[in-house]
């Protein structure tokens, strides 16, 4: 954030954590954009950031500091957080009836979890935006042919051809019409409950995430309006990355992905640069480290931060630490391990008194056999619906048994 002044939580000075002097980051290198679509020399790109630009923003300043505040009541120990939605979201599936059933089906695992948790929860959907992938691999073969993977709608095709793996920067302008209509439908459900649900996705594509960026109409703060709650993903987290700089820059709430490989001091250097005044609510940390690694490598991580006083909201990731491959080729994941990776979460945090914040999960709206387990008896019966467009979901009985697990 370039400027606290005037942020409600700033009012309250028993919200605010006594101010600790840190010592002046390092500076650190700028980081290539590797996961950044090659489209910068397509005619069209810059007239379609200035479109966004000139967009009205999708999220409200006032929806956001809500969040922020609820965040905070979380990062005190007072609720839960269920992330959830699919891995990546269709641009085929944001008409009204599709949206309004994911954000149903969302409402319902959170009601679930209120049950079994017996504690207050706050549900925030991947959805309205989350439209660009990150890859491990550049390219991928598909009978026999190399081709330019798939990165989400808002930069290519899912179809395996050339012309369709193609980035193309109009795609940004069809996303953000479709997160409108995604919001639409959040919107509606908002009546519902006290606490309505709210927006996520990763903000990975910053030609579309950079025009978004406008001043909050009451504080002047810098706000991103693509959505309430942006997050970094593993592998765009770096300290020097312009991914990092853009959320250490808004006055939203704001979370990273922390995986395995993370070392305490790279995680206190990304929270000095995210949650530089050590402010509830400000930052989420969401751990994906694999069921194998978790307990070996979350404590000294959990260690660091606590003595450096961020008060961050603990979320688990349980799926993207977890997927394998099966026979067949297919990107799956197992229950059991996604129960067992937060069952570690939850003991290492509680070891060192701290908040096991909640849960972020890929869950589809309807009963899609990508994981194994529950009424997905074996790694034989994926294919009779896998229709994801990336990673493996969850069904939401699936996600039912494994939210029982929480209690
Ligand atoms: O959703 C997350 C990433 O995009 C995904 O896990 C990467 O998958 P890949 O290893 O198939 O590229
Ligand atoms: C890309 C994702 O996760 P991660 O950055 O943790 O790999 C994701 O959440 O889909
Ligand atoms: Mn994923």
């Amino acid at each position: 954030m370039t400027s606290p002044v005037g942020h409600p939580a700033t009012r309250n000075p028993a919200a605010v954590r006594p101010l600790r002097t840190d010592p002046p980051l390092p500076a650190v290198p700028p980081v290539r954009d590797a996961q950044g679509p090659r489209w910068r020399d397509h005619p069209e790109l810059g007239e379609i950031t200035a479109r966004l630009a000139a967009a009205p923003p999708l999220v409200e300043a006032g929806e956001v500091r809500r969040l922020r505040e609820t965040l905070a009541s979380v990062a005190r120990g007072e609720g839960l957080v269920l992330q959830a939605g699919d891995c990546a979201e269709s641009l085929e599936e944001c008409g009204p009836v599709q949206a309004d059933h994911r954000v149903s089906v969302l409402g319902q695992l959170g009601d679930h979890l209120q049950r079994s948790s017996g504690r207050p929860v706050v549900r925030v959907g991947r959805l309205a935006g989350q439209f660009a992938k990150p890859r491990s691999q550049p390219t991928e073969r598909v009978e026999g042919r190399d081709l330019p993977v798939f990165r989400g709608h808002m930069v290519n095709s899912e179809v395996p051809t050339a012309e369709a793996r193609r980035p193309d920067p109009r795609r940004m302008l069809r996303a953000y019409e479709a997160s409108g209509a995604v919001f639409e439908a959040l919107r509606g459900h908002r009546g519902e409950r006290v606490a309505g649900p709210w927006a996520s996705h990763e903000a990975l594509v910053l030609d579309y995430e950079s025009p978004l960026v406008r001043a909050d109409p009451l504080t002047g703060e810098p706000l991103l309006t693509s959505t309430h709650l942006p997050w970094v993903g593993e592998r765009t987290r770096q300290p020097g990355s312009r991914h990092v700089a853009l959320l250490a820059s808004v006055a939203n709430p704001v979370a990273c992905k922390i995986g395995p490989s993370a070392t305490p001091d790279e995680v206190l250097m990304l929270c000095q640069q995210l949650d530089p005044e050590r402010l509830p609510g400000r930052l989420t940390l969401i751990v994906r480290m694999g069921r194998a690694r978790i307990s070996e490598a979350l404590p000294p991580v959990v260690a660091a931060v606590r003595r450096a006083g961020h008060p961050v909201v603990w979320l688990c990731d349980p799926m993207h630490g977890n997927t394998v491959k099966a026979a067949g080729g297919l990107k799956t994941r197992y229950l059991p391990d996604i129960i067992a990776e937060a069952a570690a979460f939850r003991a290492a945090l509680d070891r060192q008194g701290q908040h096991a914040g909640g849960v972020h999960l890929e869950v589809a709206a309807g009963g899609v056999t990508e994981c194994v387990g529950g009424p997905v008896t074996s790694q034989e019966r994926l294919t009779e619906r896998y229709t994801t467009l990336c990673d493996p979901r969850l069904n939401p009985e699936q996600a039912r048994r494994f939210l029982n697990t929480w209690a």
